[in-house]
């Protein structure tokens, strides 16, 4: 497949806490699809929405099993690749660090900051080394459809913001919470990083739309951060999100037109060819089809 002509638009998105269910599409189907970068958090849910071809995967599994520092990133977004997606929306319970962001808006995030470890962060590794450009880690196209999408549903939506993501599963001290607020930090959360990574790394053009749930611990004299009162504001809020994808594939033009994502690996490899490793390019049978697809 040649990335740069137009093509049609396929979807992927990845659901998170309280989207577990999915989104309704027509002619649904369950299929699970394996990866060989391990097991994904479940089968994928594909279909149509308004004649566009949209995959759903649900980020932390059937009845959220998976805790954000042990969901398989990399085999998510490998089959979602697998499936033909080209843009990929997540979708994500946010706590905010500002005043202005309260619980129920939504923000279309635009940058992140990192403050995970030891997850699995690339496709690529010894035998074939890649930097991606990550400087502007969302897609600016469907971040502003994805954004508008939400506004039309009904919601108050930001149109940037910056998500930290710790690696949880704990929320964070009051202290932890002021200092990300002096970083610069908008809204947080325990699972956008890899993610984000990922996807660039995959080709795909990202755009994540935080629901926001609760205050994180910043605010004086407020109680801390609560799961079950968070995935309270999700419940009122996830027909809200649905709404929302359905608004993002009434809106998308007719034809998808090239992103320059589509090309990111293209200056990104650095190992030489008679140095790469043939186990890892056969990995990457998906992730960088357009490039070793054919030739190697
Ligand atoms: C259920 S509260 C904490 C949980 O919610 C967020 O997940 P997601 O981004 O998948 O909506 C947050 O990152 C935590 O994983
Ligand atoms: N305050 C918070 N911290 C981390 N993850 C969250 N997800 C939703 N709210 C959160």
């Amino acid at each position: 497949m040649r990335a740069d002509k137009p093509r049609s638009w396929h979807i992927g998105v990845i659901g998170g806490s309280g989207l577990a269910a999915g989104i309704a599409l027509d002619d649904a189907q369950d299929i699970a699809v394996s990866s060989p970068f391990g097991a994904p958090s479940g089968p994928v849910t594909t279909g149509r929405l308004g004649g566009v071809r949209f995959t759903f995967i649900a980020r932390h599994g059937a009845g959220h099993r998976i805790p954000p520092a042990a969901i398989n990133y990399r085999a998510n977004i490998d089959v979602l690749k697998r499936c033909g997606v080209t843009d990929l929306l997540g979708l994500s319970a946010i706590g905010s660090l500002r005043e202005d962001m309260a619980p129920g808006s939504f923000v279309a995030v635009d940058q992140f900051i990192d403050r995970t470890s030891g997850r699995e962060n690339s496709f690529f590794g010894p035998g074939l080394v890649a930097h991606v450009g990550l400087a502007d880690p969302v897609c600016p196209r469907l971040a502003v459809l994805a954004g508008a999408a939400a506004r039309r549903a009904g919601a108050e939506v930001y149109p940037a913001g910056c998500y930290l993501t710790i690696d949880g599963p704990q929320f964070s001290t009051r202290a932890e919470s002021r200092l990300y607020r002096a970083w610069g930090a908008d809204v947080i959360g325990m699972t956008a990083m890899p993610e984000a990574r990922l996807a660039r790394e995959a080709e795909l053009p990202y755009a994540l739309l935080g629901m926001v749930t609760d205050w994180d611990a910043w605010r004086e004299g407020a109680a801390g951060v609560e799961a079950a009162d968070i995935i309270a504001v999700m419940h009122a809020n996830a027909a809200l999100a649905r709404e929302a994808v359905r608004a993002l594939a009434a809106s998308l033009p007719p034809v998808r037109e090239p992103s320059p994502i589509d090309r990111a690996l293209d200056s990104a490899i650095i190992t030489a060819p008679d140095a790469h490793d043939p186990r890892l390019i056969a990995r990457l049978d998906a992730v960088a089809a357009r490039l070793f697809g054919e030739r190697e």
